[in-house]
């Protein structure tokens, strides 16, 4: 079948299981293919082909609902509702995105990207069902790794406890990006190798029901039986405790056996969990026996080798920071590395091959670590919890109450902070100075290169009067020379990077080559401007602004961050609470909405974060200066 002809997924109801089959093997091909050109998430889609096309087969999508937790497993329900055709252009700019999007499909009901979310949703979807009394099925689809996320345990409590009507479909691939982590995940493991419950617990109650009734003892005592012969089959009832009716485990790449259970869920009062096994990158060998995560989500590769294509170029960021780590607790006892989930993607998994008693993968419990890494402080250890800063949001509650109230001694190495680019809106790295730089006591330092990374790696563990967050971009550094010995970055100095008397421009980070092509243009023009390196975001450096204030010299701020209770938010802070209200100062960064997917620099370019637009700012910013004098 032409899968770019697909329109809607309602021929699947005519398809028997050889069609599926067949269907399985092209959606297979179709993403082996695709993906070794545009990248994306190739391991997850390869293990849910046959458990997508049963749900779309069984169920009417958009009326029953499938909610997808983190949704970057949604390539295959993309494909049978339409978008097959979009895929050239999957997780570029304006082309299609890598995740569940509302505005593309009837059919994406839920928005995901961040982890563990889906139970929730689905219980609200549920409930506003039951509330109007329509009929539809809530179905949310959410992997063993996303279940090691609180809120998904939150939402398992309360589903348990309203007995709401929904099936839970939990693909069960012992991997989060790398091998799951955790007592659940163990659990899980014995569920995964325990019999068919279901079917003995059925049978069972059959069996009880033909015992003649002596009277409610017997009765009362095969009850009993039944129930203690449930913990003989299953060990862990975890989901029956909490209210669910349990089965599995089923074999997620099986049609008959995911319809047959599927269908029983269904047709089961209250909630129901059906354990799907599957297996991560099935039918690509180089996926399926992919132990690191390294398939779970990459850029292009060669199909036949299985070889990643590699850019060549500097260190990225996040191998800086784990060799500094590394270099620094090699002396230092009190270092305690952490990451939720991301061991991979922060590159503390080489942190803990070298120090395997100092780093601790929590699962994606972000929330935990962040008052995990407290509690470390309070005992004299040097928590660093490595984190991406979209994903710091998620504890955002404990950075307050925990870590910054307290004012103990954290330190947030925050990556992919900036732009990411292709993971889009759900994953740009554009709020942490907003939700950070408003809390008493935190300290938040950007580097300008690789090499300055590594100082302000050292400085945030030397730091010893509360927490500390250094932020650096997702990928590779300037190829900058690099320091033989570590030193402290003072806390709330700049650098000048470039004198100039028309104009000062406070940037840091990955604006700074923008802001220096653009002093070029402007220096054709005759007009010279200050380039200062902010590199201290808080505390900001009062004495350069004061100067600059006295000066009465005009100011842009320039950050590849929200603009609002950003860093430009800061000095406009620090000129009125000093009085300086005569002070020109204008602003550039990320406009008061959410960026989409695209390329890092298609998307500067959108925004106008560009050498050119600096520019035309300066200039247009100097008559005004002119006037006032
Ligand atoms: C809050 C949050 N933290 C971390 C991540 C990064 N992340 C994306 S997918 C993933 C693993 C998900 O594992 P699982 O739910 O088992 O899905 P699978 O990839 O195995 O299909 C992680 C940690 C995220 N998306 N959201
Ligand atoms: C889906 C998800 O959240 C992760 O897979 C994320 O896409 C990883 O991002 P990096 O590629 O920047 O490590
Ligand atoms: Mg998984």
């Amino acid at each position: 079948m032409d899968l770019l002809s697909i329109k809607e997924p309602t021929f699947l109801k005519e398809c028997s299981n050889k069609d599926l089959e067949d269907l399985a093997e092209e959606i297979r091909s179709f993403l082996i293919k695709n993906l070794s050109s545009t990248g994306g998430h190739l391991g997850p889609n390869l293990g849910v082909v046959e458990l997508t096309l049963v749900l779309h087969q069984l169920f009417e999508s958009p009326k029953d609902k499938f909610i997808w937790d983190v949704g970057h497993q949604a390539y295959v329900h993309k494909i049978l509702t339409g978008r097959a055709g979009q895929f050239d252009k999957l997780r570029q700019y304006q082309g299609l995105c890598g995740f569940p999007k509302r505005s593309e499909s009837i059919h994406d009901v839920w928005e995901t990207g961040h982890s563990s979310t889906s139970l929730s949703a689905a219980m609200g979807m549920a409930l506003a069902r039951d509330l109007k009394g329509t009929d539809e099925s809530v179905i949310p689809v959410i992997g063993d790794g996303a279940l090691t996320g609180g809120m998904a345990l939150e939402a398992l409590n309360h589903i348990g406890h309203e007995q709401t009507d929904m099936v839970v479909i939990l693909n069960d691939n012992e991997m989060s990006i790398a091998p799951n982590v955790g007592a659940i995940n163990t659990m899980l493991g014995r569920m995964r190798t325990a019999g068919k419950y279901q079917r003995a617990k059925d049978d069972l109650e059959m069996l009880i029901k033909k015992i003649p009734a002596f009277g409610g003892r017997l009765a009362a005592t095969a009850e009993r039986v039944k129930d203690s012969l449930k913990y003989l089959l299953v060990s862990g009832m975890f989901f029956e405790e909490l209210g669910f009716t349990y089965l599995g485990p089923v074999d997620g790449h099986d049609l008959e056996d995911l319809k047959s259970n599927i269908t029983y869920a269904n047709k089961t009062k209250g909630p129901v969990l059906v354990h799907v096994i599957t297996k991560k990158g099935k039918g690509y060998a180089p996926a399926e026996n992919d132990a690191k995560g390294t398939w779970h989500g990459l850029g292009p590769y060669k199909i036949e080798s299985g070889e990643v294509v590699k850019k060549p170029g500097p260190p990225s960021y996040s191998g800086v920071f784990a060799n500094t780590l590394k270099r620094i607790a090699k002396d230092d006892k009190r270092v305690v590395a952490i990451t939720a989930a991301m061991p991979g993607g922060t590159k503390l998994d080489t942190f803990a091959a070298e120090f395997p008693d100092r780093m601790y993968d929590v699962g994606i419990a972000e929330q935990h670590a962040t008052t995990m890494s407290a509690g470390l402080a309070t005992q004299g250890m040097k928590p660093v919890f490595a984190v991406y800063s979209t994903f710091l949001q998620r504890g955002y509650d404990q950075l307050v109450h925990d870590v910054c109230r307290q004012n103990l001694n954290v330190f947030f190495a925050v990556d992919r902070a900036g732009l990411v680019g292709a993971d889009g809106e759900t994953h740009q790295g554009v709020f942490d100075i907003s939700y950070l730089r408003h809390l008493p006591n935190m300290k938040i330092l950007n580097p300008k290169d690789e090499n300055e990374l590594q100082h302000m790696i050292y400085t945030g563990v030397m730091h010893d009067d509360g927490p500390i967050a250094v932020r650096y971009p997702r990928g590779g550094g300037f190829g900058v020379k690099m320091d033989e010995e570590l030193k402290q970055i003072p806390l709330g100095e700049w650098e000048v990077l470039k004198e100039g008397s028309d104009l000062s421009i406070l940037t840091f980070g990955t604006m700074i080559p923008v802001a220096m092509e653009a002093a070029e243009q402007l220096e054709k023009k005759g007009i010279n401007v200050e380039i200062v390196n902010a590199r201290s975001i808080k505390p900001l450096d009062d004495a350069k602004l004061t100067e600059l204030a006295k000066q009465e010299r005009p100011v842009l701020t320039l950050e590849e961050t929200a603009l609002l209770g950003g860093f430009g938010s800061a000095v406009l802070e620090y000129f009125h609470e000093n009085h300086f209200h005569s002070m020109v100062v204008e602003r550039m960064g990320i406009p008061d909405r959410y960026i989409e997917h695209g390329s890092v620099p298609q998307l500067l370019e959108e925004i106008g974060l560009t050498s050119q637009n600096v520019a035309s700012a300066v200039e247009q910013m100097l008559p005004r200066k002119r006037q006032r004098a």
